[in-house]
């Protein structure tokens, strides 16, 4: 897919990975809608981008991913901003072991909203002319973060869900193409949540053990994670793939096929 003209919506788009998924996506020519809850950071940042990029080609809107019509609303938003949809990342997330249920909401239920959101705005079927999604898993998604059994949780079925959905959308014809991106840990807010014992829960205990995993794994740019996101929303082959992304490299995860 070639990004010129193009639109694209990131949600959790104020900072962090969802910024750098944004700039890069900017700089290959499409036009963002940023969703967040984050109305200060998001508005700044629209203003920067604005100065860089044009007015045009960017728009804020404030948006809780655990609220249907909030969501439902951002999408009409975007497509009457930009007449178009043709790229949709489900990014916004948290880290709350304490609030689990929350997390749930966000990491999984969020991305659910959107996909079918998603689906619903770019399927050919529905006047759409297809697209693609990335949802934002995590390393977390494909093993055990042991300090964050409700977050790894939420990241596996993420992996789960946009795997079904990839298969689904093919069998059906609907010319959107549903890719997973599984980062390790990244410079972002997120990771001040090993720091945050209100956040960790039951398990601050486990804090030295996530330190370690950390040092051994290293923290990448959020500018690297945005290259191989990149990677996903291009690549028209790329359908049901999962990319892990570490300090080492990235690579496509294998899976015995899918028997239908
Ligand atoms: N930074 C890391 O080490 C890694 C992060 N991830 C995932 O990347 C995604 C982005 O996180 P980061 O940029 O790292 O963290 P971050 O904390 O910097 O950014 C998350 C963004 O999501 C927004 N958000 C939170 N709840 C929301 C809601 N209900 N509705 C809309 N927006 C909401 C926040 O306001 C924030 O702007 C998350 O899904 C996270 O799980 C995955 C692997 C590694
Ligand atoms: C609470 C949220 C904080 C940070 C965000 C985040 O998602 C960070 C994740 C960073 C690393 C997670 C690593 C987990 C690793 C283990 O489960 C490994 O056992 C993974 C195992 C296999 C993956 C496949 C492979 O590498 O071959």
């Amino acid at each position: 897919m070639a990004l010129s003209g193009k639109v694209a919506l990131v949600t959790g788009g104020s900072q962090g990975l969802g910024k750098a998924f944004a700039e890069i996506l900017l700089k290959h020519g499409a036009k963002v809608s940023l969703l967040d809850i984050n109305v200060p950071t998001g508005n700044k940042l629209k203003a920067a981008l604005d100065e860089e990029y044009g007015s045009d080609r960017t728009c804020f809107i404030s948006c809780d991913v655990t609220s249907e019509t909030q969501l439902k609303e951002a999408f009409h938003k975007t497509l009457e901003s930009f007449g178009r949809l043709d790229i949709v990342c489900n990014n916004a997330g948290i880290g709350n072991e304490s609030n689990w249920e929350r997390t749930v909401d966000i990491n999984l239920n969020g991305v659910i909203r959107g996909s079918y959101l998603a689906l619903q705005y770019m399927k050919k079927q529905n006047k759409g002319q297809g697209g693609v999604i990335v949802n934002i898993a995590s390393m977390a998604g494909l093993g055990p973060f042991l300090s964050a059994p409700v977050y790894t949780a939420t990241k596996h079925a993420v992996v789960g869900f946009s795997r079904a959905l990839a298969d689904a959308s093919q069998v059906s014809d609907y010319g959107v193409r549903i890719n997973v991106l599984c980062p390790s840990f990244a410079k972002t807010e997120i990771l001040e949540t090993f720091n945050t014992d209100d956040l960790m829960g039951q398990f601050s205990n486990l804090r030295q053990t996530t330190q370690k995993l950390l040092e051994h794994m290293g923290v990448l740019d959020p500018s690297q994670v945005a290259e191989h996101f990149l990677q996903l929303v291009t690549d028209d082959s790329r359908n049901g793939a999962v990319l892990r992304v570490t300090q080492a490299g990235a690579s496509y995860m294998e899976y015995p096929k899918s028997v239908m």
